[in-house]
């Protein structure tokens, strides 16, 4: 790929974000990158973020002709600076271009929402491999597929890539005969604006409770819930989950861009909405228990019956509130073409790694390798199995990040408080903040009146612990981690085996 200095400075004057050039003279770019490391001959090299002027001097060695920045750097001298006003949104628009817009050419299917982006997109994208026989890309928090190769599909590093990533990644899926793609869209993205210009063919809101709150992420619960709005406001076709709370908001925002006909809402049978807005379409539970979970989805608007999904759907995993995001997929993919029985195979036959992973043990009860890690996650995941095992203990393994989302603590501590009858506290990604004082700030929201507390920060010997202490009615839950396969440590990602790999071999050795 190529592209001119002109047709650069074109977009940046269209969009009224340049400041200077040094000359316009007929250049051509053969790469371009915001990471020193990646500079190669003939490269346009962009300036963002914690950037050290170091970085620019080793891009000059290697090759790079120009550079974009908000600002001139001395070791820029030799090179083309364009100076910009804000370089997140010149480095999308020119990574859109770099690419030829390959945007284009796929059907884009986006999701936001504080819970439930990952699964809600692993439903879509498993439905629509049936409909286009294979040929759907996937950006999401665990994995980035381009294609159907091993060698195409690699562990993300963000739910959202930074633009150029976004638009390289999306032309490489396209080589590889990609049609669609599904993909999570977080707040920071829109906050970083990686997606600046993007437009998607359908945008899904499925929730929003407080989270992504402080240093590094968003300063206000405002300003995150704009971020999360913006996705419906770049996207044609809009689903909106009418049970969200901030309906009026949310609605009102697809309502800016989209046409009342090109925004469904779906909401769970005989649940009013603050709003009072007419539903789309309605889902409920036809069973929903441990072991299935089959819903009914029923489409009410004439709009919606257009989109023949009225049926019976086998889900994979288990979780009431999976029911609503396997709603959202459904709506999803039918906007994008498929029909029943792609719905109805995709959805009972996929694994979604870390996300509710259930492992039967002899005589110590169900363990469940679960993601949830806040508040909201985890009152829905355990609020769902203590309400189906009466019987049954409720034993938690769980910790809470450090550096960041520091309110989780305290909603840990109030959604064992509701569900959980022993919690062994540990570590999880703990920064540079001591896992021990993280665990007792949990432990200082827990009743212990009932919850018995156990502190064991090894994680691994927590999870046994747990384990042990479980008998065959138990359910046990092993809370945050999936299958991520470190642990943040001291600004160090120290590899641990997953969650997952962990609870099968103490199975196994029992
Ligand atoms: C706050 C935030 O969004 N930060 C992101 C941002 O950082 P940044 O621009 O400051 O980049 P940096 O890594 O500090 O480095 C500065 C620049 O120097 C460059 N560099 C660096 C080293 C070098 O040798 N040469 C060089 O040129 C880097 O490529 C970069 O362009 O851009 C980086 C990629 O270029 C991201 O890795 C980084 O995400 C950090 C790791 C992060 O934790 N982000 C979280 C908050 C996030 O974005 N999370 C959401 C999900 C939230 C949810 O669950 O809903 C996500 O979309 O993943
Ligand atoms: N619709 C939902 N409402 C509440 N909790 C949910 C919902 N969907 C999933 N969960 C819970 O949240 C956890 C994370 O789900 P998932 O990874 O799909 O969400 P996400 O939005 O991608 O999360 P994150 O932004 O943290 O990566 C799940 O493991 C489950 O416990």
């Amino acid at each position: 790929m190529s592209l001119r200095l002109t047709e650069i400075l074109t977009i940046l004057k269209e969009h009224d974000l340049l400041i200077s050039v040094d000359s316009d003279k007929a250049l051509t770019f053969e790469n371009i990158t915001y990471d020193s490391r990646q500079v190669t001959e003939k490269t346009l090299f962009f300036c963002k973020g914690n950037f050290k002027e170091t970085y620019l001097k080793s891009a000059k060695e290697l090759g790079a002709i120009a550079y974009v920045s908000e600002h001139r750097y001395e070791a820029g001298n030799g090179l083309l600076a364009i100076q910009v006003k804000d370089i997140q949104n010149a480095m999308s628009l020119i990574g859109a271009a770099f690419y030829d817009y390959p945007q284009n050419e796929l059907f884009i299917i986006a999701y936001t929402g504080t819970k439930g982006k990952t699964t809600s997109s692993y439903f879509a994208r498993s439905i629509l491999q049936n409909t286009t026989n294979d040929k759907v890309a996937l950006f999401s928090t665990i994995d980035t597929v381009l294609g159907n190769k091993p060698k195409d599909c690699f562990k993300s590093h963000l739910t959202t890539p930074e633009s150029i990533d976004i638009f390289r990644n999306m032309r490489k899926a396209i080589d590889n005969g990609m049609t669609h793609l599904v993909m999570e869209v977080s707040s920071q993205a829109y906050k970083k604006n990686r997606v600046f210009g993007l437009k998607f063919d359908v945008g899904i809101f499925l929730n929003i409770s407080p989270d992504h709150i402080g240093p590094n992420e968003h300063p206000t619960f405002a300003d995150y819930l704009h971020c999360k709005e913006q996705l419906l406001v770049n996207s044609k076709v809009c689903i909106i989950n009418a049970e969200t709370d901030y309906l009026k908001d949310v609605y009102y925002a697809a309502k800016t861009t989209s046409q009342p006909d090109d925004i469904y809402l779906y909401s769970r049978k005989g649940i009013s909405n603050s709003m009072n807005l007419p539903i789309d379409c309605e889902f409920e539970g036809v069973t929903d228990n441990l072991n299935s979970n089959v819903i009914k989805v029923k489409s009410i608007s004439d709009k919606c019956k257009k989109l023949s999904i009225a049926n019976d759907y086998q889900l994979s995993v288990v979780g009431d509130y999976n029911e609503s995001n396997a709603a959202s997929a459904i709506i999803a993919s039918a906007i994008a073409g498929s029909q029943i029985s792609d719905a109805q195979k995709g959805l009972s036959s996929l694994v979604i790694p870390g996300r509710m992973e259930s492992y039967p043990s002899e005589n110590h009860g169900t363990i469940y390798v679960d993601y949830a890690h806040n508040y909201a996650s985890m009152h829905a995941l355990l609020g769902f199995l203590k309400s189906n095992s009466p019987k049954g203990k409720v034993i938690v393994v769980v910790g809470s990040t450090g550096d960041k989302g520091v309110d989780r603590r305290e909603g840990f501590g109030k959604a064992l408080t509701e569900n959980a009858d022993e919690a062994f506290l540990t570590t999880d990604d703990p920064g540079f903040e001591n896992p021990l004082d993280i665990a007792k700030e949990i432990d200082s929201y827990i009743d212990h009146q009932k919850v018995n507390v156990h502190f064991e920060l090894d994680r691994k010997k927590a999870i046994k612990q747990a384990i042990l202490c479980g008998d065959k009615h138990s359910i046990i839950v092993v809370a945050g981690k999936g299958r991520d396969p470190y642990q943040k440590i001291n600004g160090v990602d120290t590899p641990y085996e997953t969650d997952s790999v962990v609870v099968n071999n103490i199975l196994k050795g029992l």
